[in-house]
């Protein structure tokens, strides 16, 4: 994952036909994460993972529900939301899944997200019962996940809406060895060049379901840039 420069996240709870899957896993991107806030089911998952299993493209699993975990994944990305107010999204839904589970845990297939969601419309903002940090206060966090958590990835995430490109060059500038994913509201591959200049890794959601010629864009002007 430390590659990937473009990936799809698909919602285990929204509908795609097998034409739109093909182009979404032929896409040339690096990579498909399948995730979503609610109504996670392990059902659902299964059968993108099967359907995604057609083809060669590395598929993650982004863990938000507990029962709907399965083996067959190339990884699992595990949030934990820094920007919660409350301490069960940042430690103990995570602290009971360990407890319960880490003897069938893989580490070297666990990649823990330092997730800072900063859009207060999104479902996530407010399931996680977030607070709005200014600026600075995002700079801290990105600065906390690298060198107080060691986390492998810090997640810029605007779910729902295209977020301030500036702060996501500021954010960059604070990380070394983390990678930082840019995600939300990239509808159009100029929103996904710009977000791509400063991130390491944008993540395409909601635009596959509403406009899914430009969601396939988005992956060749993310590959054209040299940083
Ligand atoms: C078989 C095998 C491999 C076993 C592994 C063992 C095992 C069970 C491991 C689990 C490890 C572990 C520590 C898991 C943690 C579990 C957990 C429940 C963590 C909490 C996750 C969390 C904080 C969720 C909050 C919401 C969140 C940050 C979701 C991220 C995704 C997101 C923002 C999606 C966008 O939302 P979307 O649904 O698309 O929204 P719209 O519909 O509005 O678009
Ligand atoms: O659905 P969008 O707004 O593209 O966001 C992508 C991803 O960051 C959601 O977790
Ligand atoms: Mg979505």
């Amino acid at each position: 994952m430390k590659e990937w420069k473009h990936a799809f996240k698909l919602d285990p709870a929204k509908e795609i036909d097998d034409t739109d899957l093909e182009k979404i896993c032929e896409s040339g991107t690096d990579g498909i994460i399948v995730g979503g806030t609610d109504n996670v089911t392990l059902d659902g998952v299964l059968d993108l993972l099967a359907r995604v299993r057609r083809y060669t493209v590395p598929c993650v699993l982004e863990v938000s529900e507990l029962d709907a975990v399965t083996p067959g994944f190339e990884g699992y990305l595990i949030p934990m939301v820094m920007n919660s107010q409350v301490k069960k999204w940042m430690m103990d839904l995570q602290h009971e899944a360990v407890k319960q589970y880490k003897n069938v845990m893989n580490w070297e297939e666990m990649f823990v997200e330092g997730y800072c969601i900063l859009n207060p419309e999104a479902k996530a903002y407010k399931q996680a019962d977030c607070r709005m940090p200014d600026a600075d206060d995002v700079l801290a966090y990105a600065y906390m996940a690298e060198h107080f958590y060691h986390l492998p990835i810090f997640y810029l995430e605007y779910s729902g809406t295209y977020g301030d490109p500036d702060l996501v060059r500021r954010v960059k500038g604070e990380l070394e060895s983390t990678q930082l994913f840019y995600g939300g509201g990239i509808e159009t591959p100029e929103q996904a060049r710009e977000m791509a200049e400063h991130a390491d890794t944008v993540v395409i959601g909601n635009v596959v379901y509403t406009n899914l010629k430009q969601a396939i864009k988005t992956v060749k002007a993310v590959k054209e840039i040299t940083k």
